[in-house]
């Protein structure tokens, strides 16, 4: 199996969606078909459904995937951390539709209350450590041992090192768009995003591309 670095990831992205010309917000809804896909193949008490999204694409996906599972009949709560004035641009095109949708952004959640959480605060864009009360966030829903599905990558890992970027959310699963990621193989990674499933999303990797890391049988 071939394992990407986040920079290599970023490369695939941005060649599907500058030269191959797939809308990024298409990417965005099959990363959060795929991310469907994997609650309802899977065991997971779907009572209380609590989406934790982040201010990037990775947010963007769960926004999606907050929708979807709203539009479905679950009873969900969509939780964002972090300012949203300053979302990225896919974020406020989700949240646009979602309004739409009836779906109202919870100010503030009650973790106890969850059944199921999915991650998507941060994904392969983490390039720092995790802001403080972030990091005690996570601690708190750490101990509370609540079932964590991660998108993409389990917030706080590197996804590049598999190195806990202050603190990191740990998953029972982890469903990772286009290729398994290195730092989901190893360290902390290794152990913390539970059971990894890679899915196709389509995404194009450029003919030329060359992987720091050579493919695994
Ligand atoms: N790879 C793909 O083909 C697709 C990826 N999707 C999803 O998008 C994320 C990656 O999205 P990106 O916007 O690049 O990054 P993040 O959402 O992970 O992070 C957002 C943003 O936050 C800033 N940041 C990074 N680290 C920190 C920090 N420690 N503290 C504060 N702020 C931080 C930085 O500016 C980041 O850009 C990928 O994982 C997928 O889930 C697409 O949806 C589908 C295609
Ligand atoms: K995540």
């Amino acid at each position: 199996m071939q394992l990407v670095t986040a920079a290599e990831m970023q490369k695939i992205d941005n060649y599907t969606v500058e030269t191959i010309g797939m809308p990024q917000d298409v990417l965005i809804e099959r990363a959060a078909m795929a991310v469907l896909d994997v609650i309802g193949a899977g065991h997971f008490n779907l009572d209380h459904i609590l989406v934790l999204a982040g201010l990037g694409n990775n947010g963007a996906d769960g926004v999606a995937i907050a929708r979807l599972l709203y539009a479905q009949g679950f009873n969900v709560s969509l939780q964002f951390v972090g300012n949203v004035a300053r979302a990225k641009d896919a974020v406020h095109r989700q949240l646009a539709i979602i309004e739409k949708y009836g779906l109202v952004r919870a100010e503030k959640s009650d973790f106890n209350q969850a059944t199921l959480i999915i991650d998507a605060i941060f994904g392969t864009g983490l390039n720092n450590i995790l802001p403080e009360g972030l990091q005690k966030m996570i601690k708190a829903a750490n101990h509370i041992e609540k079932t964590v599905i991660a998108v993409d990558t389990p917030t706080g890992i590197d996804a590049s090192t598999g190195e806990v970027r202050g603190a990191a959310l740990k998953a029972h699963t982890t469903v990772t768009f286009g290729y398994n990621k290195l730092g989901l193989t190893q360290k902390v990674g290794g152990h913390l995003s539970g059971q990894v499933v890679v899915k196709d999303i389509g995404l194009l990797t450029p003919p030329d591309m060359t992987f720091s890391v050579p493919e695994r049988p």
